[in-house]
């Protein structure tokens, strides 16, 4: 499979990356706006860049060779992954995706595509589909959360999530807050529980807020049962479920900080963490409803989803792909069901 990635800032060159990892895809190149470090270190490492229409003079006078424009990519590509800000997405859909197949991320609006995927829950309706979007990091967390839950063998009847959201990429430098806890937004519910619905029907309702932090998003989640589960079949399905870690506080995970240090020291490439970090020792049982907290890291959680997004379109079957994009991205664990 050829793919081809336009926008390559905080998604996009994981999502790159993660391409060249995976032996059944082929990376045609990446599209990029401004000839700078990340357009050098694409140069360096070999990959073939591709300039937004009327940027190509700039890259060639930064000593940045580009091969064509985001049309020459597309027209090399089987799949474009478009990893761009928030509605670019859509404008490039209709200058450049028509006729073609392209993946969004969960920035654009659920109608740019045909449908809103998470690997887990709804695999199989992406599949030969042209416009997949992949939602956002917080939804692909309580997407992957959910299914799990769900397989835990009783029924949801209902969630409530209260999300703490980082302020900025590490990155952004501009962002805020920096001294503030924002509503964020102000008003309720936030747009992460209509989101989680374009994938999964489940009453859902989510509260957020902005705090002055980079590291990761932190959820507060309760599901309600019909029945009432014990803590050890939530934790089966939890920790049976691929792209889901439980973490406790005996092993020392007690903050976020520390589980980008654990990804880190496990030599995860820019310490990126794609699983949803589960804090064990906060699941609880009260009545028929269980409490849970856990870690989104951002910045990489939906890289798995955007590979499975593409093999989906192009009719691969579910647990194949997600199994060989788990063992490409190094976060498969024969603990884990594929199946
Ligand atoms: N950063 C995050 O935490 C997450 C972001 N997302 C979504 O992923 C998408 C991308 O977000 P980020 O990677 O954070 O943005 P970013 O700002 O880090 O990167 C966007 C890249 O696209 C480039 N670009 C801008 N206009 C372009 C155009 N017309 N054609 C080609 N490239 C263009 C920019 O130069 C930049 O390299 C958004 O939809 C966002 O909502 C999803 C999950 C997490
Ligand atoms: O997709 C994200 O968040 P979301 O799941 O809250 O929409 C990313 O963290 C990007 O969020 P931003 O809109 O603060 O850049």
């Amino acid at each position: 499979m050829r793919v081809g990635v336009v926008g390559y800032g905080t998604i996009g060159k994981r999502v790159a990356d993660a391409v060249l990892r995976t032996s059944d895809m082929q990376l045609t190149g990446v599209a990029k706006t401004s000839p700078d470090y990340e357009a050098a270190i694409a140069m360096r490492r070999g990959i073939p860049l591709y300039a937004v229409p009327g940027r190509e003079e700039a890259f060639r006078s930064s000593g940045i060779e580009v091969r064509g424009t985001i049309s020459d990519l597309v027209s090399k590509s089987d799949v474009v992954i478009d990893a761009t800000p928030d509605g670019v997405g859509e404008e490039n859909k209709g200058k450049y995706y028509v006729g073609r197949r392209a993946v969004f991320q969960g920035g654009e609006e659920a109608y740019v595509a045909e449908v809103s995927f998470n690997a887990l829950a709804n695999y199989d309706e992406a599949k030969g589909k042209s416009y997949v979007r992949v939602v956002s990091c917080n939804t692909t967390a309580l997407s992957r959360l959910i299914s799990a839950l769900a397989s835990s063998g009783h029924s949801i009847r209902k969630v409530r999530a209260f999300l703490v959201r980082r302020g900025a990429d590490p990155r952004e430098h501009k962002k805020g807050p920096i001294n503030d806890v924002v509503p964020n937004p102000v008003t309720i519910p936030s747009h992460h529980g209509p989101d989680v619905r374009t994938v999964i029907p489940v009453d859902i309702v989510t509260v957020a807020v902005a705090v002055p932090v980079t590291v990761m998003h932190l959820h507060m989640v309760n599901v309600e049962f019909e029945d009432r589960p014990s803590r050890d079949s939530i934790i089966e399905a939890l920790a049976s479920t691929p792209r889901i870690s439980i973490l406790y506080s005996k092993m020392g995970f007690n903050s976020l900080a520390q589980v980008i240090e654990y990804a880190r020291d496990l030599g995860r490439e820019r310490g990126d963490f794609m699983e949803n970090a589960v804090f064990g020792d906060s699941i609880s049982i009260q009545g028929n409803e269980v409490y849970l907290m856990q870690g989104v890291h951002q910045e990489s959680i939906v890289v798995p989803e955007n590979i499975d997004a593409v093999r989906a379109m192009m009719g691969t079957p579910k647990w194949e792909s997600i199994m060989a994009t788990d063992k490409a991205l190094g976060l498969y664990s024969s603990d884990k069901r594929y199946g």
